[in-house]
Formats: structure tokens, sequence, C-alpha cells
């Protein structure tokens, strides 16, 4: 070493240091990625050769916004089962659904879900990874989606409704509600319209107002924002160990930048709403959270855990409900003869566009719930990976001991397309929602199909807004068909795909979303008029 630095110096000794450590971390690497290939214990579990070597893998396709398509064409590829990372395997049955979301199973949330917070203290419902902490939080907000909850907040949803179906018209250049006979009206680009719609709700219920995208297009940034934000959390929660680095401002300058954004913007959203305090009539979200109380422990949620709360609320509820209805949109204005008997069924229903609402009367109308469901199966909002992490003792999945720490889950988008549950599953055929509504269509059959079905995850760490999703998406999509008749824009294609093809390639059948852990979409372009039975 002397003779080194009293010829080379000290550039000689840096070198030869840094020549060290390039040898080191290449015979540490390639150690690794031999013993994952070989010793490990999930080494005998098909994949593609980079997944059982790296979760770099898996940070790419997230980034592609193409990994629920990659789960999709894995199962076809390596069967039931397959190893998605190094430590991850991906099941595509719906016995491994039951087994990983149902009941009480041997898991918790995986580490994917560590990044989620802004930062610690912020830990949401969706976020904790405890049980404990986990089923506090649930108790106290199953308030907040009581159905008495939900009726008190109706009126502030159906408000944002009206507005939806009046703005139908007037961005489509359609007089008023009752002139512009028989005219087309201007194409309108139904994920934003959808969008517009659902954040207003989603602000009006977390934070005591709209964000009035519906009317004005100051907020309309915030859209990217929320998007951007749950896209980062996909790519972080692939390898958490880039948020400990601080790897993700760097790779991933631009999207973490809209994601400090986004919890500014929500920081500053609930400081205001948190002014107005209990003082209010408004029975909203907030309402509920700042009075709730956990019935076992007699808690309610602290002012970080509120913050914690609302933020996720806006994420949770906006792009995923938004996506339910665009691609219902989709669909049928894709399926002219599904688009008719809905129709029938709406306008047979009711009366009146008032009468909509929601209530027994609402969901008795089947087909429009077959809508919905097979739009949400075909291109569901949440169509990758929530992965599980197994605890001490392992877990049983479809015959396999999955052996503790291992991600296991199942793709919603790939269980959704499965032929095995789901005949023809590209194809959009409401009628297999409904017993005797088709030839092969029974109790059996409809009871196959939903035991594959999964859009708001199943168990206890499932969706808590499914209900109040489907009175939202049910009512806005009666009564846009009650008022209005409506057909694709010609000459468009946007939001075509298909489960073969990835993202922006063009096949006519499905409804195809970006995944960012909730989705980015576009189209479909649709043209509406008024209808000229109702006066
Ligand atoms: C069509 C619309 C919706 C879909 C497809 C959907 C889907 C999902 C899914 C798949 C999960 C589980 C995520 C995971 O395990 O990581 C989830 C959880 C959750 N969703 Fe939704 N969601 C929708 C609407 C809503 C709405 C409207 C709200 C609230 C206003 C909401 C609030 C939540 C919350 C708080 C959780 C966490 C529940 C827990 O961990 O206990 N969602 N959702």
């Amino acid at each position: 070493m002397i003779p080194l630095i009293m010829n080379g110096g000290v550039i000689g000794v840096a070198s030869t240091l840094v020549l060290w450590s390039v040898i080191s971390c290449f015979v540490y690497l390639t150690s690794l990625a031999i013993y994952r290939l070989t010793l490990h214990p999930l080494a005998k579990y098909p994949g593609p050769f980079f997944a059982k070597i790296t979760d770099w893998y898996s940070v790419y396709q997230a980034y592609s916004g193409d990994r629920q398509i990659d789960f999709f064409h894995n199962h076809a590829k390596y069967g039931p089962v397959f190893r998605y990372g190094p430590n991850s395997l991906s099941f595509n049955t719906n016995t491994a659904l039951k087994s990983i979301y149902g009941g009480k199973p041997n898991v918790e949330k995986s580490q994917f879900y560590s990044v989620f917070p802004p930062k610690k203290g912020l830990e949401s419902i969706h976020s904790s990874i405890d049980k404990g902490a986990h089923a506090r939080k649930r108790r106290v907000l199953s308030h907040a989606f009581s159905e008495t909850a939900m009726k008190s907040m109706e009126k502030y949803i159906l408000t944002n409704i009206r507005s939806f179906c009046s703005k139908i018209g007037t961005q489509s250049g359609l007089a008023n509600s009752s002139g512009a006979k028989g005219g087309w009206g201007n194409p309108l680009n139904m994920a934003d319209w959808c969008n517009y719609l659902t954040f207003d709700v989603m602000g009006e219920l977390a934070f005591g107002k709209a964000f009035d995208m519906l009317e004005h297009e100051e907020e309309r940034h915030v859209i990217k924002l929320v998007a951007n934000a749950s896209w980062m959390h996909l790519i972080l929660g692939c390898y958490p160990m880039m948020k400990t680095l601080g790897l993700n401002k760097v790779l991933f300058r631009e999207i973490n930048n809209t994601r400090m954004q986004y919890m500014a913007y929500s920081k500053k959203q609930f400081g205001e709403r948190m002014k107005i305090g209990y003082e209010t009539d408004r029975k909203d979200f907030f309402y509920y959270l700042l009075n709730a109380k956990d019935s076992e422990t007699g808690r309610g949620f602290t002012s970080p855990e509120l913050l914690g709360e609302s933020n996720l609320i806006i994420i949770a509820g906006s792009d995923t409900t938004s996506t339910a209805l665009a691609s219902s949109f989709f669909y049928l204005t894709h399926n002219p003869e599904t688009m008719k008997k809905l129709s029938e069924e709406i306008l047979s229903t009711f009366s009146d566009v008032e009468e909509i609402c929601h209530g027994p009367t609402l969901n008795s109308c089947h087909y429009l719930r077959a809508v919905v469901d097979e739009a949400m199966r075909l291109s569901p909002p949440v169509g990758g990976m929530v992965p599980r992490r197994v605890l001490p003792g392992g877990i049983d999945i479809d015959g396999h001991h999955i052996p503790e720490g291992t991600d296991v889950g199942v793709a919603a988008y790939a269980l959704q397309h499965n032929a095995a549950y789901h005949p023809e599953p590209s194809r959009f055929i409401p009628e297999r929602w409904i017993p005797d509504s088709g030839p092969g269509i029974t109790q059996d059959s409809v009871s196959v199909t939903n035991s594959a079905f999964s859009p708001f995850s199943i168990g206890s760490r499932a969706c808590i807004g499914k209900p109040l999703a489907y009175a939202e998406v049910m009512m806005a999509l009666a009564r846009v068909v009650y008022r209005y008749e409506f057909r694709l824009a010609p000459g468009t294609t946007a939001g075509e795909g298909s489960p073969e093809l990835g993202w922006g390639r063009q096949d006519r059948e499905v409804y195809q979303l970006k995944d960012a852990f909730t989705s980015f979409k576009d189209g479909p372009y649709v043209q509406f008029r008024e209808r000229q039975v109702v006066a």
C-alpha cells in the first residue's frame, strides 16, 4: 500500500478500493442470484428469469403500467402459480383467493404497504400492516360507512350526479334538458367526466366541499396528482428499500414530485375541514370520523390519523369509482344490444329521473348491476396485485405449503380473465351474472363467476367503500341512461385494447387500463342526445 501511495498517490488507492468494491458487489449479487435460483425455498416455482432473481423486475412492470397484463400473460405461460419476485408468488384460482384473503388467513399485509404513508404515524386503515391496529381503525371507520351514514351522505352524492347529468347536456352542446331534439352532441371523453364527478363527490364527503371539477378547470390538475401518488406507491411498494435509500427521488423524480404535491394539497384541504370541526350540520365522512369512537377501546382518531384517512379516501374512492363508471360507458357504447336492454330496464322501472336514488328500487335493477359487475370484471379498477405476507407457521394454498415471509396474492385482472371461471373471458356478457338469462347460465354458473370476482378484494381487508361505490356508479349510470341516448363517437378508438396486448395497442374488445395500483384511463369518446320519451 505504501509504495502505491508513493508512486500512484491517493488516486491509486481510491481506484483499488473502487475495483474491490465492484468485485465484491459482483460476487455478492451473483451468489445471491444463484441462491435464489437454486437453494431458495421458492426455487421450484416457475416464473420469468429476472423476476426470480430481483424485485427490479416488478419495479419495471409497475413503471410500465402493464403490470396487470403481465400477471395475465405469466399465468397463461406458467400455470396457476408463478414466482413474480424472489420472495413472491402469484396465484390464479378462486380457491387461492379464498385461502389468501378470505376468513382468517395466516397472513398480514406485505411490506409493499409500508411505503404508502407520507411519514411514520400517518398510516391509514389501508396502509396499516399490524392486524390489531388495522382492526381498531376499521371499527372506527365503519361508522362513516354505515347505512345511516350513507343515507345522510346521499344528498351530497346526488347533487353532484345531477350536475354531471346537466354538464353532459351542456358540454355536448345540447340546448337544455328538453331542447335540441334529435341531434347527437359533441363527443365527450368519459374518462375525464367520470373523474370530475367522482372527485367532486369525494371532495364533498372527505373535505366538506366539492373540488368543483365538473364546473371549473382550476382544480382538475389534482386528478394527475392523485394518479401519480398511487403510481409512486405501486412502484415503491414493489421494492420498499428504494424509499429508504431515497432512490425514488432520483429515478422517478417527476412522479415522486407530484406525489409530494398531492400530500401537501390534501394536508391543506384537511386543515380547512378541521377548522369547521364538529360545528356543522354537514354529515360527511369527516363528521363521522371526528365523532366515532372505537367500541372496544373508546378511543377515536387522533389528528394525524384523521389526516392519514382523509388523504387515503380521495385516492381510494375517486379514481376507482370513476374507472368503474367510465368502463361501463365503454362497454355499453361498444355493445348496442346491452345498451338497449339496460335502457328498457331503467325506463320501465322509473317514471321520473328523481326517483333514481339509493335503495331497493335501484337495487332491483339486476341488469344494471350486471353491467357494472361485468365492466369491473373485464377492467378491474385495482387490477394488479394486493400482496399479503405469510406469517410464522406458513399457509397452505392449493396444496402448496408456503413458508413464512413469502408474499402471496391473486391479481384481479388475471383471475377475472381466467377462462376456467369466465367462459369467453374477453367478451362483455352481463347475462353471465343473472341465472337463467341465457343458454348454460344457471345458479351454479353464476356462483362460479362470483367466486372468481374480486374487484374490491375480499375478507377483513376488503374495500370498506364498496356499498358507496355501487350506489354512486348505479345512480349516475341509471340517471344518464334515463335522460340520454348515447353512442361511441364515430371514428374514435380511445380506451380500446385487449388482454393479449398492452396499454395503447388496439383491439376493440376490452377497455384497457394502465395499472398504477389504481388505474390510468382514456376514453371512450361518447356522443349523447336527449331521450325523446322524457318530457
Ligand atoms: C369501484 C370502486 C372501488 C374499487 C374497485 C375499490 C377497490 C378496493 C380494493 C381492491 C381494496 C383492497 C386494497 C388492498 O388490499 O390493498 C380497497 C380497499 C379500500 N377501499 Fe376501495 N374501492 C372502490 C371504492 C372505494 C370508495 C368509494 C371508498 C371510500 C370512499 C373506498 C375506500 C377504501 C378503503 C378505506 C380501503 C381500505 C380498507 C381496509 O384496509 O380495511 N373504496 N378498495
